[in-house]
């Protein structure tokens, strides 16, 4: 059996990284950006107007002058103008390029305007650049806005659209087959016989990785029935990118799922981890035009699965699709607690953030990894280490936010 670092490191050691592909811009959302994207030109491309009002030479009205001219009007979108004479000024709007010969603007609110005439009072703070925003004072034409292996959220999908990239590069969305295991479990509609359950995990499964960012996610059920089981796999295998499967992975007759995946030439990289839940946990490979494709066994129960998916799953295809590592979150832990067996224990926990800026998390009091019921009161899950047995309150430990 091995740890929950060294199942991480082999999952995450095994990955490379898929190939990209071109989209449009306003279908790049929550993708992986695989090009730099670069200023075209300086940004802003113009000194503009930051405030309606007049622009002037600030020199003269700092040598005493009150009463400026008004020469004309400069509204956003037309092209530079000029100022008539040092002594004169234009109406701006916010976003117009600054005249020639002016070097700052003056809001509305600190002028008065009689007939063509502005009167600015004493006592103004007028400098070079006062409500301009500078040509090039943000970036300059060629610098690099946004690097490659990035997530693409609505600010970079700004920066993207701002230099006039209309498609993006991005990493390919994998397609992952959801497969459930079990003849005990009957579809949502279903009325169950008592010895029936309705089946959960798959739906699970598939809405926590849409909610992750891979929306292309199918689900499948097939009976504990080996050749059934390996018909359906085989078939999955040809046309998918990943196979996360949940249930049939333990010591039980009807586990199929090893024995089979085997059977089918995916390759193990390992089973069994000292877990609790998720013990039986089973991770491999299989090869396709080149590359190598990530199979998930995860242990049936309910939260076994889940937690799985958010510990070990949801990571490993953020790093297939070229995101850096999420940056850990750490929780303090609300009361003492011991957990003897030599297993790192994942605790499914309500986090709540204090005014300190601290997260605390109170372990919830579950049945078994069977019982979704009480994990749906929880926020996530904290990981304490399998070579402690003393967990007392108030020490931090790893923070695993659920998938929303
Ligand atoms: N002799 C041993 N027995 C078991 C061990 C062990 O080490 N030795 N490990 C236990 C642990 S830990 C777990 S976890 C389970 C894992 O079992 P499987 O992966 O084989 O899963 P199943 O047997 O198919 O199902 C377990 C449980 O989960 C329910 N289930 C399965 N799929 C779904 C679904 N899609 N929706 C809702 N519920 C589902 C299923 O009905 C079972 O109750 O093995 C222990 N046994
Ligand atoms: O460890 Mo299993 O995953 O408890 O139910
Ligand atoms: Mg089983």
């Amino acid at each position: 059996m091995i740890t929950v670092q060294e199942a991480e490191k082999l999952i995450l050691d095994s990955i490379g990284e898929i190939d990209p592909e071109t989209v449009a811009i306003d279908a790049a959302l929550g993708r992986c950006l695989r090009e730099p994207i670069n200023a075209d030109r300086a940004l802003p491309p113009f000194d503009r107007a930051t405030m309606d009002g007049i622009a002037i030479n600030s020199s003269t009205y700092n040598t005493g002058q009150r009463k400026f001219k008004i020469g004309g009007t400069a509204p956003a979108g037309a092209p530079q103008q000029a100022l008539p004479e040092l002594k004169a000024c234009l109406e701006i709007m916010t976003g117009a390029p600054l005249p020639q010969m002016a070097d700052c603007v003056v809001k509305i609110e600190d002028l008065e305007i009689k007939d063509d005439t502005a009167i600015l009072p004493d006592g103004l703070q007028l400098d070079f650049h006062t409500a301009v925003h500078a040509q090039g004072s943000d970036c300059k034409s060629g610098a690099e806005l946004l690097s490659p292996n990035r997530k693409l959220t609505a600010k970079e999908i700004a920066i993207a659209a701002s230099v006039g990239k209309a498609e993006v590069s991005v990493s390919r969305s994998p397609r992952i087959a959801i497969v459930s295991t079990g003849d005990e479990l009957v579809s949502i509609e279903q009325t169950p016989e008592p010895h029936q359950i309705r089946r959960s995990n798959d739906l699970t499964l598939s809405t926590a990785l849409v909610s992750a960012g891979f929306p292309n996610v199918e689900r499948v059920h097939i009976p504990d029935d080996q050749e059934q089981i390996e018909t359906q796999l085989r078939e999955l295998m040809q046309r998918c990118d990943s196979i996360i499967l949940a249930g049939g992975v333990s010591k039980g007759k009807y586990d199929y799922i090893p024995e089979t995946l085997a059977k089918l030439g995916v390759s193990i990289r390992f089973q069994w981890v000292s877990q609790r839940p998720g013990k039986p946990m089973w991770y491999g490979q299989f090869s396709r035009d080149g590359a190598r494709l990530p199979v998930f066994a995860l242990p049936g129960n309910p939260v076994s699965c889940f937690t799985c998916l958010r510990r070990y799953v949801i990571p490993a295809l953020e790093k297939w699709i070229g995101l850096p590592p999420a940056k850990p979150c750490y929780a303090k832990l609300n009361h003492d607690l011991t957990f003897k067996p030599e297993l790192t224990l994942f605790l499914p926990a309500v986090a709540e953030p204090k005014a300190s800026g601290e997260l605390w998390a109170t372990p919830a009091l579950f049945n078994t990894s069977g019982d979704f019921v009480s994990v749906a009161k929880t926020d996530g899950f904290i990981e304490l280490p399998k070579s402690r047995k003393i967990f007392p309150e108030g020490e931090a430990f790893q923070f695993y936010p659920w998938p929303i």
